[in-house]
């Protein structure tokens, strides 16, 4: 299989259980529930997308024929002092249109622990350590365990209880960000203040103004 990848980068983990974690983030191009297109954002079953997935372009991007070739681009970027703390973010786009086992075995036989950020739209494959589910509005959910459900708010019709029994060891609400991220912010505090399940995911690199 070709993987298809926009960029490959390192930095910090900014959002969930693992903020502030340096990782190495390698994001797919394609998702399934938007084009990229900003022409078709408002009929997507996911609108409120902050990411650019279209395309090859981006830093260390392009199209990897081989699990190991795309292993080693991934594996030179991280000091090579500290091999014990290994950390690879899968993210997109949608991860799990191209992540296989084949590119699994490939990031654990060069020391990485693997992280995912996913839709939930699609099975999780074996050997992914950490799974970070981000359930949308209007699409189907089909990943109902890992490590963290971070629930982007608000989307319309939302039910936050409706996530409630599903087998997460987090359990996050993240503000939306674009025009009214400031009151969605608000709003999110108060959800968790309300209801101590849930804990507040803020987007740190953006704060931070890293990648
Ligand atoms: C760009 S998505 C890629 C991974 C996967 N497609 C997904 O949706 O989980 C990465 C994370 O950013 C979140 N996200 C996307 N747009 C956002 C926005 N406008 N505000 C806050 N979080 C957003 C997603 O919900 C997801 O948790
Ligand atoms: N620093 C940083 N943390 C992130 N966590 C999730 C991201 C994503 O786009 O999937 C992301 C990202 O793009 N940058
Ligand atoms: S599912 Fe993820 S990548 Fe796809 S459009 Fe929504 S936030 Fe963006
Ligand atoms: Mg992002």
């Amino acid at each position: 299989m070709t993987y298809s990848i926009k960029e490959i980068f390192y930095t910090l983990q900014g959002e969930g259980a693992h903020a502030g974690r340096p990782a190495v983030f390698c994001r797919f191009s394609g998702c399934n529930l938007w084009t990229g297109r900003e022409a078709d954002r408002a009929s997507a079953v996911c609108s409120f997308c902050d990411t650019d997935f279209v395309g090859t372009d981006g830093e260390r991007g392009g199209k990897f024929r081989d699990p190991d070739a795309l292993a080693a681009e991934i594996d030179g970027l991280w000091p090579d002092t500290h091999a014990a703390s290994k950390y690879v973010v899968f993210t997109g786009g949608e991860p799990l249109l191209q992540l296989d086992a084949a590119l699994i075995t490939a990031m654990h036989a060069c020391g990485f622990t693997i992280a995912i950020e996913t839709n939930g739209t699609l099975p999780v494959p074996d050997g992914v350590d950490w799974i970070c589910v981000s359930p949308k509005m209007g699409s189907t959910l089909v990943v109902g365990r890992g490590n963290e459900i971070k629930v982007v708010v608000p989307q319309a019709g939302q039910d936050l209880a409706a996530y409630e029994g599903l087998d997460f060891e987090h359990f996050y609400v993240q503000p939306m960000d674009g025009p009214l991220a400031a009151h969605n912010t608000r709003m999110a505090i108060e959800t968790c203040r309300r209801n101590p399940k849930w804990k507040l995911s803020l987007q740190t690199h953006k704060l931070l103004q890293i990648p």
